[in-house]
């Protein structure tokens, strides 16, 4: 169970001349549950995206599955599942469809593939809409095709951005559970949220980035600890030396009602 999985060394980036990235180290294990939070702009969708072999114009190494994934071989890439955070949807496809074709472009057999789907679809109770368009599917339904999509070729490590997003509370508690078995089974996962309760209660390891580099890395236990706040959110606020919440608040309800007297 100690297999490295993914490796980065001294990872940076330019984009649009500014230092997005400056110098990830990493190493994570098989069976990990990495919770990748950040404020908004630090550098986790680049990181992932890095990893993805979207963005090559970087510094440093990547290594996933044991391979340098600048050396040329992406057959890595079938061992990947991703769901992204805004997915482009083809809209006009049915879900059978869809999930089909995502199937085949892993290599998968179009009726194997199917069964799959279909059963997959069952389990989150979508067997009505297998044969429908996803332009008619509300907001969580395209999320649990997004996921079944990301799983289809069962990936060893799964890379999932916000997969949460408008899914009810019954969904949330199914994709938790998963998530955990998957990991026993020895998959590893790299979840990027801003939902810091559930970051805390799923990941076994945390890992924050701030301006582009970690800032911390740990167990929640291990955070908590050092930073000694109660909760994953208070550790965040801490870490991030953010303390203004209260005023922020106040200034924009006093805004919205009219009552601010600022310029
Ligand atoms: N193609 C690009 N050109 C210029 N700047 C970019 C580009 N892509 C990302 N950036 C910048 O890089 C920084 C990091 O962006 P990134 O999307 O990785 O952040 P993030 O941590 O995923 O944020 P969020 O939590 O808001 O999703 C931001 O300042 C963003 O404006």
């Amino acid at each position: 169970m100690t297999e490295k999985v993914l490796s980065l060394n001294n990872l940076a980036i330019n984009l649009g001349g500014k230092r997005v990235l400056n110098g990830i180290n990493l190493d994570v294990y098989q069976g990990e549950i990495i919770g990748y939070i950040g404020p908004n702009g630090a550098g986790k969708s680049t990181t992932v995206k890095i990893m993805l072999g979207l963005l090559e114009d970087y510094q440093g190494t990547v290594e996933i599955f044991g391979g340098d994934i600048a050396a040329g071989d992406h057959t890595y890439k079938r061992r990947i599942g991703y769901v992204p955070e805004n997915a482009k949807i083809y809209d006009n496809l049915t879900a059978s469809e869809y999930l089909t074709f995502i199937g085949e472009l892993y290599g998968l057999d179009k009726e194997v593939v199917e069964t799959k789907a279909r059963q997959l679809m069952h389990e989150f109770e979508l067997d009505h809409v297998f044969n429908t368009r996803l332009s008619s599917f509300s907001k969580g339904m395209r999320q649990k095709v997004l996921i079944i999509s990301s799983l289809l070729h069962d990936p060893d490590l799964l890379f999932l951005d916000e997969p949460l997003n408008g899914l009810d509370a019954n969904s949330v508690m199914i994709i938790k559970e998963m998530l955990t078995q998957l990991a026993a089974q020895g998959k590893t996962i790299f979840y990027s949220s801003h939902i810091m309760d559930v970051v805390e209660k799923i990941s076994n390891r945390i890992v924050l980035l701030i301006d582009g580099a970690v800032a911390a890395d740990g167990s929640f236990t291990e955070l908590k600890e050092q930073s000694k706040e109660g909760s994953l959110e208070q550790i965040f606020n801490q870490l991030t030396g953010f303390d203004e919440h209260h005023d922020v608040a106040k200034n924009f309800v006093s805004i919205v009602s009219g009552e601010s007297h600022h310029e």
